[in-house]
């Protein structure tokens, strides 16, 4: 077990698996449990990280699963997975936004897309890009296939 909690490190000395990020608002909770549950072979084959009561619902329902849940999102945890992000640690981002209720940490999400927006990293915003993007070879293969110039100069 790792001081992070995982029983793997987040720290890119487990280079075999991309690494992914789940994030879902309280409305959008169950969807992507269920969305977990359904694909818990394909995503057995990344290391995940999550925001903490995401990470929770996913790890109780799929305790095999390598989560590393970061604070919750109106903690900070939108800011951990944009750090991530900017420190070239991610590969991927899957975010259930929830477009109907209000945020007070709105300001939070904005930015975590941004820098996804920023580094080109493939994120998926709803259910039904998710189970697109899982599929998808961009995805596990990510940080050597990235033709975009100027985010290959950022990369570290
Ligand atoms: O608020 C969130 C994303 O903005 C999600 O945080 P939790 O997974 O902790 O609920």
């Amino acid at each position: 077990m790792q001081a992070n909690g995982s029983e793997h490190p987040v720290d890119g000395s487990d280079v075999d698996r991309p690494v992914l990020a789940l994030v879902a608002h309280d409305a959008k909770k169950d969807v992507i449990v269920a969305f977990a549950e359904r694909n818990r072979d394909k995503l057995s084959g990344f290391r995940l990280v999550a925001t903490g009561t995401t990470g929770g619902r996913i790890k109780d329902a799929c305790p095999e699963l390598d989560v590393t849940r970061l604070k919750s999102g109106p903690l900070g945890g939108d800011q951990q997975i944009g750090a991530m992000i900017a420190e070239g640690q991610l590969d991927g981002l899957m975010f259930f936004v929830d477009p109907l209720s209000p945020m007070p940490h709105d300001v939070d999400v904005k930015a975590l897309m941004r820098l996804a927006l920023v580094y080109d990293i493939p994120m998926a915003l709803n259910l039904s890009t998710a189970e697109i993007l899982l599929r998808s070879a961009r995805l596990t293969g990510l940080s050597s296939t990235s033709t975009t110039p100027q985010i290959a100069d950022l990369r570290p």
